[in-house]
């Protein structure tokens, strides 16, 4: 499973709306949907490498880019059959279907099933689940080579309803800039290889795609502050304190405090047990701080929790800590990092996708939110939205939260908008993540 890298994402009524301003433009609404089919028809022709292909076409203007590609196919000399679910519904649509001169099977009739099958029934125009008979009858194509026009047909592309595509693809091609359903659970993993076709639309400042995490080195000039001072507050378990301190020196922190902490895994930790947590946060070299990690919910959460909002330091806040800082989070630069649970807890009443939500969860908040899981959503308050999928699914262990907390605080600490270090520690983690693989364990992030 794969996406493109930073690539612009659009939901279906951002993209009718490029799509009407390319038109405006001077660029035809034709001319797009032969940019596509002319891409899928790329794409089939290198897949099939000379085996047959079946298009499976629906009423719309996705069924159009299957004609397209069908007509584009032969053209290569490729053996292509064609499939319809109904009569083209669309004027675009039509006149892409009058252009296609083979014959035109009933899907209904159960056509015999293709090596390579390009799944041209539905884009983003879909507007409710695909009927139990449609469903049943793209199973038998399940186990042979898929290729999804767009969004494999059945999944709402703006990832707001869960529902389920009878058939996965191999391969999805995204017409001109991916859609919520390419980066979001559960239709992520129903698209396999996520691929990109422009066709020539204008995608403006669009969330996008996580880019590759490239960290810079440290200027020839730099020292430990000026590379960044983090300060780490323990709780009552120490171990995640200590992962999230670890991870913020790997991650390029110059100098790293855990208050509160007794064993954390490197000796250039300063482990205070005893230190004033209140006087380490009044320090000026202090770039940043991190509370949360192995701290749950308690008056002392709640005491050391006002003491960092009291310092006016960039905060990385955690788990309990996000709720315990929200009613006073203020003008606070800051770093939430929820799972599911948290936010459903710190942002109640939110509706819509993973990307709505999260987009209002750090509007609401005033805050950069890490929606972490699976299909991690990072915003910021001025609407700035990224997609990490994929990342690793060997993260999904206990203490690899701490470690991101503390790959935050790095980045923080070192001056970086809060944005900018939300989504430079969300790629650091990722690639780390990787490189590590089968049998990671959160240590391993910190230590390897
Ligand atoms: N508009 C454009 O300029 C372009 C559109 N393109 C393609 O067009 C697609 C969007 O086309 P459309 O907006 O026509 O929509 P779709 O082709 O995705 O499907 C809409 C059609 O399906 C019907 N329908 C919706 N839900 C259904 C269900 N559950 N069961 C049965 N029928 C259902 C609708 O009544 C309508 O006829 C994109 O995903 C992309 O593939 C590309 O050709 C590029 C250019
Ligand atoms: N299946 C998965 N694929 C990719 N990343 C995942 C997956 N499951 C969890 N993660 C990531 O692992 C981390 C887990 O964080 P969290 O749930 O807070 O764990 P903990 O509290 O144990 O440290 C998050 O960064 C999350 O995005
Ligand atoms: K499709």
């Amino acid at each position: 499973m794969s996406v493109p890298t930073d690539a612009p994402i659009l939901t279906s009524n951002a993209m009718r709306a490029a799509e009407a301003a390319c038109a405006t433009g001077g660029t035809p609404l034709a001319d797009l949907m032969e940019r596509a089919g002319a891409a899928v028809a790329d794409l089939a022709w290198r897949m099939a490498a000379g085996a047959p292909v079946l298009i499976l076409c629906g009423p719309g203007n996705n069924g159009g880019d299957g004609y397209v590609a069908a007509r584009r196919l032969v053209e290569r000399g490729v053996r292509v059959r064609v499939a319809a679910l109904a009569e083209p519904a669309t004027d675009l649509a039509r006149a892409a279907r009058d252009r296609w001169t083979g014959p035109v099977e009933a899907l209904g009739d159960d056509p015999a099933p293709a090596p390579l099958i390009v799944d041209a029934l539905f884009g983003v125009g879909l507007s409710r689940p695909l009927a139990a008979d449609l469903a049943a009858r793209l199973h038998r194509f399940a186990g042979r080579r898929v290729i999804a026009v767009d969004v494999p047909s059945g999944v709402d592309a703006d990832g707001v309803q869960d529902w389920a595509p009878p058939l996965a693809a191999d391969v999805t091609l995204a017409l001109g800039a991916l859609k919520p359903a390419h980066v979001l659970l559960p239709a992520a993993v129903c698209c396999g290889r996520t691929l990109l076709a422009s066709i020539g639309i204008d995608a403006g400042r669009a969330m996008r795609t996580l880019p590759r995490w490239q960290g810079a080195a440290p200027d020839a000039s730099a020292h430990k502050f000026r590379r960044g001072m983090l300060l780490v507050r323990a709780g009552p378990m120490p171990g995640a304190a200590a992962l999230s301190a670890g991870a913020a020196l790997r991650a390029g922190a110059g100098y790293v405090v855990a208050s509160g902490a007794r064993d954390v895994p490197f000796a250039a930790i300063i482990a205070e047990e005893g230190e004033s947590y209140s006087r380490r946060l009044a320090d000026p070299r202090l770039g940043a701080a991190v509370v949360g990690p192995g701290y749950p919910a308690s008056a002392a959460l709640d005491r050391d929790v006002a003491a960092a909002l009291e310092s006016g330091k960039p905060l990385v806040l955690d788990a309990a800590a996000i709720a315990a800082a929200l009613p006073g989070l203020g003008e606070t630069s800051a770093i939430l990092t929820p799972h599911e649970g948290e936010f459903a807890r710190a942002f109640p009443g939110l509706t819509g996708s993973k990307v709505d939500r999260t987009r209002a969860a750090a509007k609401r908040a005033g805050a950069v939110v890490i929606h972490k899981g699976a299909d991690t959503v990072i915003a910021a308050p001025d609407g700035r939205i990224m997609a990490a999928w994929p990342g690793s699914p060997w993260l999904a262990t206990a203490g690899t939260g701490d470690v991101l907390a503390g790959a935050c605080g790095a980045m923080l600490a070192r001056g970086d908008d809060a944005f900018d270090a939300a989504v430079a520690a969300v790629g650091w983690h990722i690639l780390r993540a990787r490189a590590i693989g089968p049998g990671l364990v959160a240590d391993d992030l910190v230590k390897a």
